[in-house]
């Protein structure tokens, strides 16, 4: 079977379950969103689906071939991973902390496809201009993007990347979606965790909704990003503007618009 598939995924953290049963797949091709409150188990989702994280029970296929049964490198080449948090970086050239990313192909070492590898990684996240500087003086979301690099420089079929945008300006935030967009249209499939219901409802193909540990829905944005569906799991009201969905108000009326009262 093609993709990444995973199934019954199931985990339990320090007494506490986190996961239950939880199928997810991801298509060459495809931009999934996963979204959900805080705490619903996206991160650890994407861990298990990573094989960072073994689950207790369950199963993930890739590409017809368990995980858990490949080596690290194997996993690596195949399956980038972009975590929701990163250690501080050295004070390395922004590039040479990119390159990194290839280390995984290292066995079967190509000097030109490793620089254009990074090259790449470098234009699609907006950092060729900083490629120079120490990676140690970079702003928060400039660090953010420096991370996407280094997982894009991977250049495996796979990214699985955790709030990638969260610390990002607008422009960088649309720019880095529509790179995943542009990459997916290249043949990758994308997992994503985003928190932003616009940039969900309008870049990904599917969304996995979660709650609780638990994938409450999956389907096309427009099936996902309902009035109720966003009622009930995150407690707010939704409105459309054009095609995109805003979160307005919370249920309970706490975050009425106190200038107009509306
Ligand atoms: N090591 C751990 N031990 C115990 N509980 C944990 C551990 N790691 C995560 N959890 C719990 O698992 C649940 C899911 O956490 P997770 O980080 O996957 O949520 P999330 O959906 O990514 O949230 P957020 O949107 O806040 O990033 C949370 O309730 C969290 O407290």
């Amino acid at each position: 079977m093609t993709g990444l598939v995973a199934r019954g995924l199931t985990l339990s953290l320090d007494g506490r379950t986190v996961l239950h049963e939880a199928c997810v797949a991801v298509a060459p091709g495809e931009v999934v969103g996963v979204i959900g409150p805080n705490g619903a188990g996206k991160s650890t989702l994407l861990r298990v689906l990573s094989g960072i994280q073994p689950a207790d029970a369950g199963e993930v296929m890739l590409e017809g071939r368990a995980l858990a049964g490949m080596t690290p490198g194997d996993r690596a080449r195949r399956l980038s991973f972009l975590p929701q948090e990163g250690e501080p970086p050295p004070p390395m050239r922004i590039e040479d902390l990119v390159a990194l990313g290839r280390l995984p192909h290292r066995a079967a070492r190509d000097g030109a496809r490793d620089r254009a590898a990074v090259e790449c990684a470098l234009a699609e996240t907006g950092l060729l201009d900083l490629r120079d500087r120490p990676a140690s003086q970079l702003s928060g979301g400039e660090r953010a993007r420096l991370r996407l690099a280094r997982a894009l420089a991977v250049e495996a079929p796979y990214l699985l990347a955790d709030e990638p945008v969260a610390a990002l300006d607008p422009a960088h935030a649309l720019a880095v979606m529509a790179s995943f967009a542009r990459l997916a249209r290249a043949g990758m499939g994308v997992a994503v965790v985003l928190h932003d219901l616009t940039l969900a409802g309008r870049f990904c193909h599917r969304l996995v909704l979660m709650r609780d540990g638990r994938v409450v829905a999956q389907g096309r944005p427009a099936e996902i990003l309902t009035d109720g569906a966003m009622r009930a799991v995150y407690g707010v009201t939704v409105r459309r503007v054009g095609d995109a969905v805003v979160p307005w108000s919370l249920t309970d009326g706490r975050a009425d618009d106190e200038r107009t009262g509306s």
